[in-house]
């Protein structure tokens, strides 16, 4: 009988990167196989770099792109589906039409408790949650239209960043404000990162050898989004970012939670049409500034969290910075006493969290008073495996880093929903 060979593409639009891994899978029952693993990285702050392996050979280590080859999501997804494709070692990708599933990272999923095949009332309905998303949503679907034109035998399927959270307790989802008008208008916490902390739980369960419905954590996917999360007997309890992905967490450009009638001492023009808006997506003057030029771009003129602790001696890289530490201290405080001090594993995940030592010390040093302690010489070498030990020995939980892998984790899931039969 002749193989029966899935190729999926899970594609992971962020607000500042396009990352795209390729697998395979021989038959409906068969583990994936990874094929190729491909990254734009500063689409929105050029100079953007590309990264490219296949197998485990890396073939592009953040190569330059020049200034106009890359310049959002769509561009993006042309110049990596052009690199599979005309890749001669890549034998099982050959052309357009080997590709036969393609798994987008929705961040807002609105209501949709899991992953969706898109058709075109799915379609229309992540268009319309747009402006609640507007740094991701629109630039994530004109990536499912261009699957759509170039590999129309491919199966779309929208994997929602949301979905994780829609266990949240209703007390702790609910805003206070006129129940009528939320309930109408579904103003309510939503939560974001999903898709990532969901590989974070199972990832983290396995590690621990404990069942995923038992595992307690607090996790930090920190990222050019950042945000945190309480994760109890393996679900989401509650997490950072609200109805939207600017609450929370400060981001590379997004404030994160302010005073929120900050915004209307700002500019007087804070409810008038931003010109980001298009047909697709209506967004005003105040979700434009507090999304796109706030953060840490404006607080030191750069998006990028690398550049900034990397030169603490510039007074606002220092601001910045300290600034961090304190508004991720609210979360981890926060979370620590919503489960009952039953933590299991305190998790640094997403660019910063696996990149960035010196923060990562600077946050555990700071939870010597709940008993949690960081091994100095694993925390500045943690390794390449996706979970890594930083604890010090007796620390009250674990300290670890995770290689969240979001493609993984939807490619994973297409195939447990059957789609791939
Ligand atoms: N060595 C580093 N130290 C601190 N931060 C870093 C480092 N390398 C990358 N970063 C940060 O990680 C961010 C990208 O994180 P990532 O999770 O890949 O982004 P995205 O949200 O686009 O998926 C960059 O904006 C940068 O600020
Ligand atoms: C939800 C979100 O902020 O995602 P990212 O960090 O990938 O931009
Ligand atoms: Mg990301």
């Amino acid at each position: 009988m002749a193989e029966k060979a899935s190729v999926i593409l899970a594609i992971n639009a962020g607000s500042s990167s396009l990352k795209i891994s390729a697998y395979k899978q021989h038959s409906p029952a068969a583990e994936l196989t990874k094929l190729a693993e491909a990254q734009i990285s500063g689409i929105s702050s050029p100079p953007a770099k590309v990264k490219y392996a296949r197998g485990a050979e890396t073939v592009k280590n953040n190569e330059e792109l020049a200034k106009d080859q890359v310049t959002n999501q769509a561009s993006a997804f042309a110049h990596i589906l052009k690199l599979l494709t005309s890749d001669d070692q890549l034998d099982d990708i050959k052309g357009n039409d080997h590709i036969t599933h393609a798994c987008h990272r929705i961040v807002h999923g609105g209501d949709y408790p899991k992953l969706q095949v898109i058709d075109s009332s799915t379609f229309h309905h992540i268009e319309q949650l747009s402006d609640l998303a507007p740094l991701h949503n629109g630039p994530a679907l004109s990536i499912v239209t261009a699957v759509s034109d170039q590999l129309p035998h491919a199966k779309n399927v929208a994997c929602f960043d949301s979905s994780f959270h829609s266990t949240i307790p209703e007390h702790i989802r609910t805003y206070p404000i006129d129940q009528s008008v939320a309930k109408r208008n579904k103003l309510r916490k939503y939560g974001f990162h999903g898709i990532s902390y969901s590989f974070i739980t199972g990832t983290v369960a396995q590690h621990l050898g404990k069942p995923k419905a038992e595992v307690n954590i607090i996790a930090l996917h920190l990222g050019s989004g950042s945000s945190a999360c309480a994760i109890k007997d393996g679900e989401s309890h509650d997490t950072s970012m609200g109805l939207t992905p600017v609450s929370g967490l400060p981001g590379g450009t997004r404030s994160g939670s302010i005073e929120p009638a900050t915004i209307f001492h700002y500019t007087h023009d804070a409810g008038k049409p931003s010109t980001k808006s298009s047909e697709k997506m209506h967004i005003t003057q105040a979700e434009d500034i507090l999304n796109g030029s706030s953060g840490f771009k404006g607080l030191t003129g750069t998006a990028d969290f690398g550049d900034i602790s990397s030169d603490l001696s510039k007074p606002k890289n220092k601001l910045a910075y300290d600034l961090f530490v304190d508004r991720v201290l609210d979360f981890v405080g926060a979370y620590w006493l919503k489960l009952g001090g039953d933590v299991d594993a305190f998790v640094f995940a997403g660019g910063i969290g696996e990149k960035a030592v010196g923060f990562r010390d600077e946050i555990v040093q700071k939870m010597s008073c709940l008993g949690v302690f960081l091994d100095k010489n694993k925390n500045s070498k943690p390794g390449d495996k996706p979970v890594e030990e930083i604890g010090a020995t007796g620390s009250k939980c674990r300290v670890l880093v995770v290689k969240t892998d979001e493609q993984l984790e939807m490619a994973t899931g297409v195939v447990r929903e059957g789609l791939t039969t």
